[in-house]
C-alpha cells in the first residue's frame, strides 16, 4: 500500500494513549489528516486539493494553538495520513457522534476551549465532529504506533450512516451496525470509505477528555470512571445534521477508494495467512483481522483464567514487559442464549462487563459465571459499551496448553475504538497474547504462604505448650510423643499396628506410666487394669477420638459419655443375658452339626481346610440366627466364605487412619450408597458386605413397621432394643442398624480366631490333645448328641484350653478411657478429662503373672489354681468394668461347645501353618493379627468319629 510518509509525534509509550501529548496532526486543504501546519517541521505532501473545506478545520486548528497552550503544536511530533487512515477516522468520528448522547454532547462542548470554538464556529466546522476526528486521528496514531491492522471502520456501507448503538443481542448489533464482530477486518467496507475530511491534530490536554487522567496516572483503564462498561446501555445518539456533511464528504470519498481496492485486498490474504500461522481456522475466524508480525510491539493482557480481573502487561521500548496496571472485572455476564456453536469453537456474547473504579487494585472479585465463558478453546464476542465491538478470542496456546490448560492464548483486538476510557489498551494490543491466570495463582499462593505462616507459628506455640505447660508435661516419656501423635500414625500405619510393642519398649524404659501422646497416658500394670475399667456408676467415657471408629454412631460401642453409654448398654443387655442364650443353644448346635458335616465333606475329599475361615463362617451363622435370626450359611460354601472373612477381617487394618484423620468416617455411608455394580468393580468383597447392610436395613424396616402395627418381631435385637425402656430416639433405623453391624463384627472374628488358635495348639501338641479328650472322655453326651454346656464348664482343663487361648488372642489394643475426677496411680494424679489407656496385650503377656507369656500352656491356670493364684484377674479379654464385651456369654458358650466337641469328634494335622508366621500376634488392628505374609491356619481332617 502507497502510504505516505507520515511521522508519529515521539510516544512516551507504545501503549500510552491519550496522554498530554498527542500528536499533533493538521487537516490538510485537502481534507486528509496531516502534520500540523507547522512550516518548520512538517512534511506536508502532496494532495489534491479538491475538499478544500476541511482546510478551514486545519486552519482553525492551527489557529487554535496559536491561542492556547493547550493547543500547542509540537513540531518535532507530527504525524501524516494517508487517505484510507483519513477515510477510517470520518467514519470513526461519526459513529462517535451518533452513540453520543446529547447530556455528553454539551459536556463536551462546555469543556471546549470557547477560543477553539469561536474558531472552528467562524470556519463553520461542527464542534463535535472537530473532537471525535481529534479522537480517531489518536485512535489510529497508536495503532499505526504498534503498526496494528487497522480496524475495519465503521459505516462501511456507501452512504449508509452506520445505526446507533443497540441492545442486546450484541451479536446482531454489530452486524447490523457492519461493524460486524470487531475482527470483521479491512474487507471491502474500506473501499467505501472516501471520506477524506480531516482534523487537524490536537493537544488532548485540553481537559475535555477524562480518559487523560487515566492516562497521566500511568494506568491503562479498562473502565470509565464509574467502573462500568454496559454494552447493553443505549446512550441514545447525539441528533447532529452536521452528520449529513459528512455523508456527503464520504460520497466525494468514493472515487479515491477506487484505487484502494486491490491493496487491501493484498493486505487482507497477509492478515488471513499470518492468522493461519497463529493456528487459526481463518474459515471460522475470517473476522480475525491481526498482525503476527508485531507481536513484539503488542502488550500482554493478564486475564486471569476465570476473568476476575485484567492486568496489562506492556512492552516498554526496551523490550521489557512491564506490569502496567491491574483492573478487577467485578462482574462479567455472559448471554449464552447468543452463543452459536462455530465449528468447535464456542462463541459467547458477553452482556455485561463491569471492572472496578481506578484505584480499587487488585485481588478479589466475584465473577459468576465468567468461567463458563473462559474456557480454553472458547471464543467470547462481545461488544463494548461503546460504538465497537470487542472480541476476545480464547484460544489453547500452541505450546503450553497441553501441560497447562491455564495458559491461554488470547486475541484481543478491534475493539471499541472510540471507547477510549475503556478498551484503548486492548485496541493496543490487537493480536494474540498469551494469557495466564496470574491472579488465581497468586492469590492461592498468597493464601498458602498465610496459611503455613500461621500453620508454623501455631505448632511452635503448641509445641512449647504441650513440651512445658501442658497438664501432662510432668509425665515421664519421649518428647516427641509429648509434642505429637504422628509417632502413633508411623507404629501403627506405616509400620502395621505395631505401637503396642513400641508402648512396650517406652515403659521398659520409661516405667509403668508414659506420656504417649501429647494428650494419652498409658500405664502397664496389671494390678490397675480394675482401677482403670471400672464398673459401677463411676464409669468413665471412651475417648471420642477412638469410639468414632469403634462402631457406626449411634451405637453403644461408640458412645462416649458413660451415662448415655449405660441407657444404651441397658436396652442390649437383656438381649445378652445368659437365659437369652441358653435359649439360643439349639440354633448354636445346628450349626455346629452343619460344620461338622462340612469337616467330613473336607475329609472325604483330602482338602485342606482354613480353620481360621471355617470358624469364621461358624461364628458368623450363629450370631446371625442368635441376633437377626437369620441363616447365612457361610458355612456351607465350599471355601467356608473366604470372602466374607476377609470382608469383616481387612477393614480393621484402617483403624489407624481413622484415628488420624477421623473425617474418613464419613466415607463409610458414602460406600454403603454406591451402587452395587459400582462397589462390587471397586472392592467385590466389601460389595457383599454393603449388600448384606442393605439387606439388614430392609428387615429393620420391616420390624419397625411391623411393631408400628402393634405386632413384634420375636427372636432378633432389633426387637429386643424396641421392646426395651429407652426412649424413641434410641430405637431409631440407624441405631438398630448400627447395633446389628456391631454384633456381627465384634461376635465373629474374636471368637473365631480364638477358636482357631486354640484347635491349633491341641492339635499341634498333642500331650494337650490326650489330655482334653482324658477329660472329656468322662462325658456322655445328651440325646441331641452334644455334650451340656453346664458339665463342659467344671471341666477344668477344657476351661484352661480357653482361657489361654483367650489370653493369646482376642482385644489386645489399647482401650482408652476418661475419668471425669482426678485418678490417683502410685505417685501420679492424673489430671481429669486425660485419656488413660492399657493395652490387654500388655496384662495377658506380663511375665509376672504368666511366665513363659508367649508360649500356649493351659498347665499354668490348673497350676495358678492349685496354688492358690487368682490368675483370672489377669484375664481380661472381654474388658472390664461398664464396657467390657456385651457378648462373653455367647463367646463362652461358642468356646466350650465347639471345642469340646471338634476335638472329640476330629482328629487334624496341621498343614504348613507356623507358630510364629500364622498363629502368634503380630500385630494390633483392635483384634490380634498374625504376621503380614500368614497363609491362614491350615489343617488337615485325617480322622472323624
Ligand atoms: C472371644 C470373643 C470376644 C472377645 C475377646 C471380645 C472382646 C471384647 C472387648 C474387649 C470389648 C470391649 C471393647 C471396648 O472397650 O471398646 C468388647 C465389647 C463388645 N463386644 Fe465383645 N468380645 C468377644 C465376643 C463377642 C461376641 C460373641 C459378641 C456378640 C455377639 C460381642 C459383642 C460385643 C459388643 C456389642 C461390645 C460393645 C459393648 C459396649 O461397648 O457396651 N463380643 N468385646
Amino acid at each position: 500500500m502507497d502510504r505516505l510518509s507520515h511521522t508519529l509525534i515521539e510516544e512516551q509509550d507504545d501503549f500510552e494513549m491519550v496522554t498530554g501529548t498527542l500528536a499533533t496532526t493538521s487537516i490538510s486543504s485537502n481534507g486528509e489528516c496531516q502534520p500540523s501546519p507547522d512550516p518548520g517541521t512538517q512534511s506536508v505532501t502532496g494532495r489534491d486539493n479538491k475538499h478544500s473545506r476541511m482546510s478551514n478545520i486545519t486552519n482553525a486548528a492551527a489557529e487554535d494553538r496559536e491561542h492556547s497552550g493547550n493547543y500547542e503544536m509540537d513540531s518535532a511530533n507530527h504525524v501524516e495520513f494517508t487517505k484510507e487512515d483519513n477515510t477510517w477516522i470520518t467514519s470513526r468520528a461519526l459513529v462517535m457522534v451518533r452513540s453520543t448522547s446529547g447530556e455528553q454532547a454539551s459536556r463536551i462542548l462546555e469543556s471546549m476551549d470557547s477560543r477553539v470554538r469561536q474558531s472552528l464556529s467562524e470556519k463553520m466546522i461542527d464542534p463535535m465532529i472537530y473532537h471525535f476526528r481529534l479522537k480517531a486521528c489518536e485512535e489510529l496514531r497508536v495503532q499505526q504506533a504498534i503498526n496494528m491492522p487497522r480496524t475495519r471502520a465503521p459505516n462501511q456501507n456507501r452512504g449508509t450512516p452506520p445505526p446507533p448503538p443497540t441492545a442486546t443481542p450484541f451479536m446482531n448489533s454489530v452486524d447490523d451496525s457492519n461493524t460486524n464482530n470487531a475482527m470483521d477486518g479491512v474487507d471491502d467496507a474500506e473501499d467505501d470509505d472516501a471520506n477524506t475530511n480531516a482534523i487537524h491534530d490536537a493537544d488532548c490536554t485540553d481537559g475535555e477528555d477524562e480518559v487523560n487522567d487515566d492516562a497521566n496516572e500511568g494506568d491503562y483503564p479498562l473502565a470509565t470512571s464509574e467502573g462500568t462498561i454496559d454494552p447493553t446501555a443505549d446512550e441514545g445518539a447525539y441528533d447532529q445534521e452536521d452528520v449529513a456533511d459528512e455523508d456527503q464528504a464520504e460520497v466525494d470519498a468514493d472515487a479515491i477508494n477506487d484505487n484502494e481496492d486491490e491493496e487491501e485486498e493484498e493486505e487482507e490474504a497477509e492478515q488471513s495467512d499470518a492468522a493461519t500461522d497463529a493456528g487459526i481456522d481463518n474459515e471460522n475466524n475470517h473476522d480475525h483481522d491481526h498482525d503476527h508480525d508485531n507481536h513484539n510491539h503488542i502488550c500482554t493482557c493478564t486475564i486471569p483464567y476465570s476473568l476476575t480481573s485484567v492486568s496489562i502487561l506492556r512492552q516498554n521500548p526496551h523490550g521489557d514487559l512491564e506490569l502496567s496496571s491491574n483492573r478487577k472485572i467485578t462482574s462479567l455476564t455472559i448471554d449464552h442464549s447468543t452463543s452459536p456453536g462455530n465449528g468447535g469453537t464456542k462463541t459467547h456474547t458477553i452482556a455485561k462487563i463491569e471492572v472496578e473504579p481506578l484505584g480499587s487494585g487488585l485481588p478479589g472479585a466475584k465473577v459468576e459465571q465468567a468461567t463458563q465463558g473462559a474456557e480454553p478453546g472458547a471464543v467470547l464476542y462481545t461488544q463494548s459499551c461503546f460504538d465497537r465491538p470487542v472480541q476476545m478470542s480464547f484460544m489453547p496456546n500452541y505450546s503450553d496448553t497441553a501441560t497447562n490448560p491455564k495458559l491461554l492464548r488470547v486475541f484481543i483486538g478491534q475493539i471499541a475504538r472510540g471507547s477510549q476510557h475503556v478498551c484503548r489498551q486492548i485496541v493496543m494490543a490487537g493480536s494474540w497474547v498469551n494469557v495466564w491466570s496470574f491472579a488465581m495463582i497468586e492469590k492461592a499462593i498468597s493464601i498458602l504462604i498465610y496459611l503455613l505462616t500461621s500453620l508454623v507459628i501455631y505448632n511452635i506455640g503448641l509445641t512449647l505448650y504441650r513440651l512445658y505447660f501442658h497438664p501432662l508435661a510432668k509425665f515421664p516419656g519421649p518428647r516427641l510423643a509429648a509434642i505429637t501423635g504422628w509417632d502413633e500414625f508411623y507404629y501403627d500405619a506405616i509400620k502395621g499396628g505395631r505401637m503396642i510393642w513400641h508402648i512396650q519398649e517406652l515403659h521398659d524404659e520409661y516405667g509403668p506410666i508414659v506420656r504417649t501422646g501429647p494428650d494419652e497416658l498409658h500405664i502397664r500394670d496389671s494390678s490397675f487394669y480394675d482401677e482403670l475399667y471400672i464398673s459401677g456408676n463411676k464409669g468413665r467415657d471412651k475417648w471420642d477420638r477412638v469410639a468414632g471408629y469403634s462402631g457406626p454412631p449411634e451405637t453403644a460401642v461408640s458412645t462416649v459419655g458413660h451415662t448415655h453409654h449405660r441407657i444404651r448398654r441397658a436396652s442390649l443387655n437383656p438381649f445378652f443375658s445368659r437365659q437369652n442364650i441358653r435359649h439360643h443353644e439349639p440354633a448354636i448346635k445346628d450349626r455346629l452339626s452343619r460344620l461338622f458335616s462340612r469337616l467330613r465333606e473336607c475329609q472325604a475329599n483330602g482338602e485342606v481346610v482354613r480353620m481360621d475361615c471355617a470358624y469364621m463362617a461358624l461364628t458368623m451363622d450363629i450370631v446371625s440366627s442368635f441376633a437377626f435370626g437369620s441363616n447365612p450359611s457361610h458355612l456351607s460354601r465350599s471355601d467356608f466364605n473366604v470372602a466374607w472373612h476377609n470382608a469383616m477381617v481387612e477393614p480393621l487394618k484402617g483403624q489407624p487412619y481413622l484415628k488420624q484423620f477421623p473425617y474418613l468416617q464419613a466415607l463409610f455411608p458414602l460406600m454403603v450408597a454406591l451402587p452395587e455394580a459400582v462397589l462390587n468393580r471397586i472392592n467385590p468383597e466389601m460389595s457383599n458386605l454393603m449388600t448384606w447392610m442393605r439387606g439388614m436395613r430392609k428387615d429393620i424396616s420391616r420390624t419397625i413397621e411391623i411393631n408400628e402395627k402393634g405386632e413384634r418381631v420375636d427372636g432378633t435385637i432389633f426387637q429386643a432394643i424396641l421392646d426395651s425402656d429407652v426412649p424413641a430416639s434410641e430405637k431409631t433405623l440407624t441405631r438398630l442398624e448400627g447395633e446389628g453391624s456391631v454384633v456381627l463384627a465384634a461376635g465373629s472374628e474374636t471368637t473365631a480366631r480364638c477358636l482357631s488358635v486354640v484347635t491349633f495348639y491341641i492339635m499341634y501338641d498333642r500331650a494337650i490333645l490326650r489330655k482334653l479328650r482324658n477329660e472329656l472322655g468322662g462325658l456322655r453326651p445328651e440325646a441331641d448328641g452334644f455334650f451340656a454346656l453346664g458339665q463342659l464348664e467344671t471341666l477344668p482343663y477344657l476351661t484352661a484350653c480357653i482361657k489361654e487361648g483367650l489370653r493369646l488372642t482376642g482385644v489386645v489394643g489399647r482401650l482408652p478411657r476418661i475419668s471425669h475426677e482426678p485418678v490417683q496411680y502410685k505417685d501420679w494424679v492424673i489430671p481429669p478429662g486425660t485419656p488413660v489407656s492399657m493395652a490387654n496385650y500388655h496384662t495377658h503377656y506380663d511375665p509376672d503373672n504368666f511366665p513363659s507369656p508367649l508360649e500356649y500352656r493351659p498347665e499354668r491356670w490348673i497350676e495358678a489354681s492349685q496354688d492358690g493364684l487368682k490368675l483370672d484377674k489377669y484375664l481380661v479379654a472381654f474388658g472390664r468394668g461398664t464396657r467390657s464385651c456385651i457378648g462373653m456369654n455367647l463367646a463362652w458358650t461358642e468356646l466350650y461347645l465347639t471345642l469340646a466337641h471338634v476335638v472329640t469328634k476330629f482328629d487334624f494335622e496341621v498343614y504348613d501353618t507356623t507358630i510364629e508366621r500364622d498363629i502368634r500376634t503380630d500385630r494390633d488392628y483392635f483384634v490380634t493379627f498374625p504376621r503380614e505374609d500368614s497363609m491362614g491356619i491350615r489343617m488337615k481332617v485325617v480322622d472323624a468319629f
